[in-house]
């Protein structure tokens, strides 16, 4: 039974190099929010379907000048960092996480904080197209039961991490979890309350085990937690060698690189979507290969922090799954048609090089459908949900944009790069997640 039809042209990755434009096809919604199947105009059942959807005020028809395109899937937002975004940006990691970000993150202790801030930063995420996000939490079960909460409320498809951290070493005292045993066993709570809090919604977010980074952490707690992943067979996010900081910090702790020591408590999996990345030697990558781990992709947050550019051109080459994400706040923007611009510009850069001895790494440059595929396709795959692309058996998780160039008419590929570059928030004129408008 169709619940939903949406009318119009729409692109969608066929590969990571290509993308397909479909003309004025009818996209068809099941009740459970599934794309059923799509109806292009030479269809015999065409005019039968527009008709019928239109008598029962089922049929969404997106405007000549309007593209339909997968929602964006975001693998790396810090929910409690959106009052912060863009702030002190020029400061160096470590630095930016003791003196900004850990005391702002120590708010949501009181859930009324949790209460004023994460409404808006749903609805700023799905004003921008943005239909599945993977949060990083804080330590405090209620303010992320908040946050799972208004997903569920405003449309938002969620991953959800109760962030743990107890290493006093790196961690200030008015910010870590008590004890290891704490770390561990407020995670486990949190599985069940979120569970609990999700059963019978159609968009249930989803538990993720969330080491905050292996300096954040004591050896118990990573152990641990590469536990409960596996008992509870949960994703797992963190970061993996963001910087040249975070990568030496590994070696002198452990003697090993980040993603030896994620591996070794069991935090690389096949479900894992790591963060960053952008200090991988190739026998790192070789082992992410190997574990199947995703990768997040923040082109924004590397230009200040990452002391680097993820190496997207080999990581696609070898297979390694890798989606976007905006980092919010490390990155200032909640959009990730932003960061699919500085994806490409950041490529671009670390092709060239950044001064006449330096000849970059040939090669390196991705094109906007590779940047597109991430944000989409990528996503989806990195998080194990039919999700990023518009066809049969994939949620009708979608936005409608509208083009400033209509008029000019010239070949697909170059109309799909044009709306890509051009499109602002305020042109995202409708959001569907699960097949229902939720802008
Ligand atoms: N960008 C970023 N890197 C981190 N590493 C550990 N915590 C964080 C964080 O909040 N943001």
């Amino acid at each position: 039974m169709i619940a939903q039809v949406i009318q119009g042209d729409y692109y969608s990755s066929v590969d990571r190099d290509q993308v397909e434009l479909h003309t004025q096809a009818l996209i068809c919604v099941d009740q459970q929010g599934i794309i059923d199947r799509i109806v292009e105009p030479g269809d015999r059942d065409y005019a039968g379907i527009v008709q019928q959807a239109q008598r029962e005020g089922r049929l969404i028809k997106a405007a000549d000048d309007q593209v339909i395109l997968p929602g964006f899937v975001d693998l790396h937002v810090h929910a409690p960092q959106w009052p912060n975004a863009g702030l002190a940006l020029d400061l160096p990691l470590e630095d930016w996480l003791q003196h900004y970000t850990f005391p702002l993150e120590a708010k949501y202790r009181d859930p009324a904080f949790a209460e004023q801030v994460y409404p808006t930063l749903v609805q700023e995420l799905l004003n921008n197209g943005t239909t599945t996000v993977l949060f990083f939490g804080t330590i405090h079960n209620q303010a992320n039961l908040i946050l799972a909460r208004e997903c569920m409320r405003q449309g938002l498809r969620s991953l959800i991490g109760r962030v743990a951290m107890d290493n006093p070493d790196q961690t200030p005292a008015f910010y870590r979890d008590e004890s290891s045993e704490t770390a561990i066993g407020d995670t486990e709570n949190f599985i069940h309350q979120l569970t609990d809090l999700g059963s019978g919604n159609a968009l249930s977010p989803i538990p993720v085990i969330t080491p905050r980074f292996v300096p954040s952490c004591t050896d118990e707690t990573l152990r641990g937690l590469g536990q409960l992943a596996q008992k509870y067979d949960l994703p797992i996010q963190s970061h993996l060698s963001e910087s040249v900081w975070e990568h030496h910090y590994a070696i002198e702790r452990f003697g090993k690189h980040d993603a030896e020591v994620l591996d070794q408590f069991g935090l690389l999996t096949d479900k894992s979507v790591m963060a960053h990345a952008t200090q991988l030697t190739a026998a790192d990558r070789k082992l992410v290969k190997k574990r199947d781990t995703a990768l997040a992709h923040c082109p924004i947050s590397n230009v200040y922090f990452g002391n680097g550019i993820m190496a997207v051109k080999e990581l696609l080459h070898d297979k390694i799954k890798v989606g976007m994400g905006t980092d919010i706040s490390g990155g200032y923007s909640p959009s990730i048609y932003d960061n699919i611009r500085q994806a490409v510009m950041s490529s671009q850069i670390r092709q060239d090089g950044v001064a006449p001895e330096d000849q970059g790494v040939a090669g390196s440059r991705i094109s906007m459908k590779n940047a597109f595929y991430l944000a989409t396709v990528g996503g989806g795959k990195s998080l194990h949900l039919p999700i990023g692309a518009i066809k049969p058996g994939y949620q009708a998780d979608l936005q409608i944009v509208q083009e400033r160039f209509q008029q000019v008419t010239d070949n697909d590929d170059n109309r799909f790069e044009r709306l890509l570059y051009q499109v602002h928030r305020d042109d995202v004129r409708h959001v569907l997640v699960n097949g229902k408008l939720v802008k």
